[in-house]
């Protein structure tokens, strides 16, 4: 399988519960390109049951999306600039700056959800971002994300 995003993060940047392989206790997200739109596969683990055990909880759902958008921000800008996430160069890396979560349906627990990314706008120094996640193929979640460039 190609490389994710979150493989191409410097060590300093990998400690995140989200997404960084440093993190051991984290849930290593990993998020790639679905042709212009992004995309990660995620099977929450048991203890991620919301009030009822065969639902996922809320905020597990907004770290999902947020890993994935701030991924998904760096891999757009990153080919804004006709460049892939690890080329050569000075990274581009962007931290969450507003995250605004639609809960639509209880996430089921025990399947694959599937977060996906699309690039709304960018400019200089922010990425916005529309984000799903999806379990058995309906919308759970949505979100919209503004992500700010990382200044290093
Ligand atoms: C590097 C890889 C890490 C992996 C990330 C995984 C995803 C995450 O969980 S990130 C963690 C959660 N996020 C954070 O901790 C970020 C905390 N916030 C910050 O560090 C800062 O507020 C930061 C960097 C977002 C912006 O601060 P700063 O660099 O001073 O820029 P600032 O001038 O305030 O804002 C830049 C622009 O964004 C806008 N902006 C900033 N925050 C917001 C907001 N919440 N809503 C709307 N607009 C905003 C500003 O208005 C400004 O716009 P413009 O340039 O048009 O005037």
């Amino acid at each position: 399988m190609d490389a994710a995003f979150q493989d191409f993060y410097a060590e300093k940047f990998s400690h995140c519960h989200g997404c960084g392989k440093n993190n051991p206790a984290g849930h290593h997200l990993k998020s790639r390109w679905d042709g212009d739109d992004t995309i990660a596969r995620f099977l929450p683990k048991p203890e991620y049951s919301g009030g009822v055990p065969d639902h996922v909880y809320g905020g597990l759902i907004a770290s999902l999306l947020d890993c994935h958008g701030a991924a998904s921000a760096a891999a757009f800008a990153h080919r804004a600039q006709n460049r892939e996430m690890g080329s050569e160069g000075e990274p581009i890396r962007y931290v969450t700056a507003s995250l605004k979560v639609d809960f639509r349906r209880p996430t089921p627990m025990g399947i694959e959800l599937v977060i996906k990314g699309k690039l709304r706008s960018m400019d200089e120094r922010k990425v916005w971002v529309d984000l799903t996640l999806s379990a058995n193929g309906e919308v759970c979640a949505s979100g919209e994300m503004l992500a700010v460039r990382y200044r290093q």
